[in-house]
């Protein structure tokens, strides 16, 4: 199979330093569409007809760009933009958009999370917080444990007072397949410190649901 590996899986420059990924990998690539071909064949496809042609490889690619997170280290990236400031209130940064794959099925789950820390002698430079979601969320998962693992890499991390973590997420295993319900909707939560406390808890919930118009 002729691989074409001029396009690189992330365009992000200034990543350089606490992300390993560098280009596609060719050999992976290869095996990967290799498989695929095999599995379009299975399908009852036929692999050489024109349209299916680069279709193993376009899988190959797509795949290593949807798992990209194995090769991110999500407390590195919050440890590049630590600042000391003496800010003590919730810093809530919501509606960050969710792309991940469920581990069970390789399917889609999309959705929202919704983000607070406490600080305590320490800010994070806020675009971090989103790219720490999307290091976790590119990978295979579910939402519990992303929900968990984002929550302890900024804890451990940047050790505030308190963290909380909502995501709300379809997952397209239980839409389109499966039980197929359209529109329900997974709410998973994680805290800690500060958040324990029932009035702390309910000002970020109330911070998340309000509107900004
Ligand atoms: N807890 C949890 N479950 C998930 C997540 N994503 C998918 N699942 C579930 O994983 C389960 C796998 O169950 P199995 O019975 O082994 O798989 P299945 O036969 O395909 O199940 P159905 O989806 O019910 O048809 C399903 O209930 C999915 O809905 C997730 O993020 N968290
Ligand atoms: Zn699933």
């Amino acid at each position: 199979m002729n691989i074409n590996n001029n396009e690189a899986p992330l365009d992000d420059e200034e990543l350089d330093g606490y992300v390993k990924i560098d280009r596609y990998n060719t050999d992976k690539i290869e095996s990967i569409a290799n498989h695929y071909e095999d599995i379009l064949s299975q399908l009852g496809e036929n692999p050489k007809r024109q349209g299916l042609l680069k279709t193993p490889e376009r899988i190959a690619k797509a795949l290593q760009y949807l798992t990209h997170g194995y090769d991110i280290d999500p407390a590195a990236i919050l440890k590049s933009a630590m600042f000391e400031e003496d800010y003590s209130q919730m810093v809530v940064v919501k509606d960050i958009e969710v792309y991940s794959m469920c581990e069970h099925h390789l399917l889609p789950f999309f959705g929202k999370a919704h983000i607070a820390y406490i600080p305590k002698g320490h800010i994070v430079g806020l675009s971090k917080i989103p790219r720490v979601v999307d290091a976790f969320a590119r990978r295979l998962q579910v939402q519990e444990r992303l929900t968990n693992e984002i929550r302890d890499c900024i804890q451990e991390t940047l050790n505030p007072a308190g963290v909380a973590v909502v995501i709300e997420c379809k997952h397209l295993c239980m839409a389109m397949r499966g039980i197929q319900k359209q529109n329900s909707v997974t709410t998973t939560s994680a805290f800690t410190g500060e958040f324990a406390h029932e009035r702390t808890r309910a000002e970020f919930l109330r911070l998340i649901t309000a509107s900004l118009d």
